[in-house]
């Protein structure tokens, strides 16, 4: 009788019902939102219960630094997902649990996304972002394929040695489709999955229940299937090309790409084939959806706010000239520049409630006792919107960040915040950050001395408005808009059809595998500049 109960100990929470706890009042869309309302109501730790699980959210920097930093060692696991230990046999590094497989996959997965490593992804990024800046002159309307195709194409090259130049591309297209899914199947707002990981008391029903009743299963399969298609064809090309290449056929040369350098080292790694696949298809899903995410929220929010855009675009006009397109470099003299990426980080950091920790030991905060097992949500959204730090939380104001180094109010004691808040924390802090890191700091530079973004106009000609809060639901959401995205000269666009046919020395490394139709889209593109 007593599960649903919150103990005593926990910390504070909304009112609990027996059995379910707080299950019935769980916010199925935007998370984020309510749970930051209700750290407001309820302080910056407080807990949930779903039936007998314990949930605790922290939404002020002070819990976040003390528990999930400073107890790293007991606050990096996981809580048991049963579709990703379906799906992926629990192999997964980022949702999956705190285990050897996860140890060996972060060492390997530090080899390409280290600090020094991400320099040598610098030139692939870069004329990605070109081609990004030249597909939206062409197709504007198309910004949500274009920034997709951009974020997974850069991934794709530095894992497979593979890039994909139109959204189309097999590879491009399949991955968005089967990672919606995938993404879908992990909400637990949905009810696509079994209450299982809340009563893992059902889970032996669970399993007697035959396939055709249970459509979980199916859909699990369904999903576990096509991202083995996916991830493992891709591997396999990298194989064919290592072993070509061995053999000494002629026109096989290897790339250096992520893949076959773990391959080549896979008994130093000490990883199985399985593990390399789900190593490599994990960074796909990180490196492709978060980056794309962030890209859109810049261009909702330089449509909305245009002083700021012009403001970051006169910078870049006094820095850079008009000759030439910005360059990695410039970045570091372009301060209200990083003041925009830091914005658009604490706007809507693109993954705005982490991905749940859980505890391994029991742990004592401020008087309150997290048992062994508690998931801990990071509420980053919440502890970017507090209002104790920041003014006016809730407008897109780049000075802030001009003003003071983590963007607090001047005077506030902010030694709790980092530089990298918005990649998470402790030993699952985003491998990624400097990869991702370098995406959207080098499109926040191009589409500013590229474009001048602004509401679309309907056909009476009147603004089309923008609702900043409008979201495409999702572990990572994206916004949900429309905007214009006009050549701010026609210098520009000389100058970024220059500087894309220049890039193809950068491209052609990471072309030999294409298909035929991503072949003869790359030639006519070529034949036009
Ligand atoms: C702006 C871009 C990005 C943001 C804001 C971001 C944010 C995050 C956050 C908040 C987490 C959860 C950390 C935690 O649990 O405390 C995470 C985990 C992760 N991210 Fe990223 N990420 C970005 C880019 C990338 C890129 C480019 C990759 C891969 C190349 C990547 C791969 C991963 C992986 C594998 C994990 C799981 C780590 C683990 O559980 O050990 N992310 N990311």
């Amino acid at each position: 009788w007593r599960v649903g109960r919150r103990d005593a100990n926990l910390p504070p929470g909304p009112p609990t019902k027996p059995l379910i706890g707080n299950i019935h009042i769980m916010p199925l869309k935007d998370p984020q939102i309510k749970f930051t309302e209700w750290a407001r109501q309820y302080g910056d730790i407080y807990s949930l219960k779903a039936g007998p699980k314990t949930i605790v959210v922290l939404s002020g920097i002070d819990s976040v630094k003390e528990i999930l930093d400073k107890r790293s060692a007991t606050t990096a696991d996981r809580p048991d997902s049963y579709m990703v230990q379906t799906i992926t046999d629990g192999l997964h590094l980022a949702f999956g649990r705190y285990t050897e497989e996860w140890k060996k996959q972060r060492k390997a997965a530090h080899a390409i996304l280290s600090s020094t490593a991400v320099v040598n992804h610098v030139p692939i990024q870069m004329a990605e972002s070109i081609q990004l800046v030249y597909d939206l002159i062409q197709t504007p309307q198309k910004f949500w394929e274009h920034t997709g195709r951009y974020s997974n194409s850069v991934i794709m090259s530095i894992l497979f040695g593979k890039r994909c130049p139109r959204f189309d591309s097999y590879e491009s297209r399949s991955f968005y489709e089967i990672n919606a899914l995938w993404f879908d199947a992990l909400d637990l707002g949905n009810a696509k999955q079994p209450p299982v990981d809340f009563y893992p008391a059902l889970g032996p029903i669970v399993e007697l229940i035959p396939e055709k009743w249970a459509p979980w299963k199916q859909l699990a399969r369904k999903i576990r299937e096509k991202q083995h298609g996916l991830y493992f064809r891709l591997i396999e090309e990298c194989e064919d090309r290592m072993d070509k290449a061995e053999r000494g056929v002629e026109g096989a040369v290897l790339n250096d790409s992520f893949v076959e350098e773990v391959l080549k080292k896979r008994k130093e790694f000490d990883m199985s084939r399985e593990l390399v696949g789900a190593l490599a298809g994990v960074l796909l899903e990180g490196g492709s959806e978060s980056s794309a995410a962030y890209i859109r929220f810049l261009m909702q929010f330089l449509s909305v706010y245009p002083e700021a855009q012009k403001k970051a675009q006169e910078e870049i006009d006094r820095v850079i000239g008009e000759d030439r397109a910005p360059r990695m470099e410039d970045l570091e003299d372009l301060p209200y520049v990083r003041a925009v990426v830091n914005e658009v980080y604490r706007m809507r950091p693109p993954v705005p409630l982490s991905i749940p920790h859980a505890t391994t030991a029991d742990e004592e905060y401020k008087g309150y006792v997290l048992p062994t097992g508690t998931m801990i949500y990071q509420n980053l959204y919440g502890v970017f919107h507090d209002p104790n730090y920041f003014d006016e939380p809730e407008k897109f104001w780049p000075d802030r960040y001009i003003l003071t180094e983590h963007g607090t109010k001047p005077g506030v004691d902010d030694n709790g915040f980092r530089s990298t808040l918005v990649f998470g924390s402790g030993r699952r802090i985003c491998p990624g950050a400097d990869l991702g890191h370098n995406n959207a700091s080098l499109n926040t530079m191009n589409l500013l001395w590229a474009f001048n973004f602004s509401p679309a106009k309907d056909t009476n000609g009147n603004d089309i408005s923008i609702d900043v809060n409008a979201y495409e639901v999702g572990i990572v959401p994206s916004p949900k808009f429309t905007c214009s995205i006009t050549p701010r000269n026609k210098n520009i666009v000389e100058i970024v059809e220059r500087e894309f046919a220049e890039a193809t020395s950068v491209f052609e490394r990471f072309e030999a595998g294409l298909a035929e139709e991503d072949r003869e889209w790359v030639e006519e593109r070529r034949k036009e500049l």
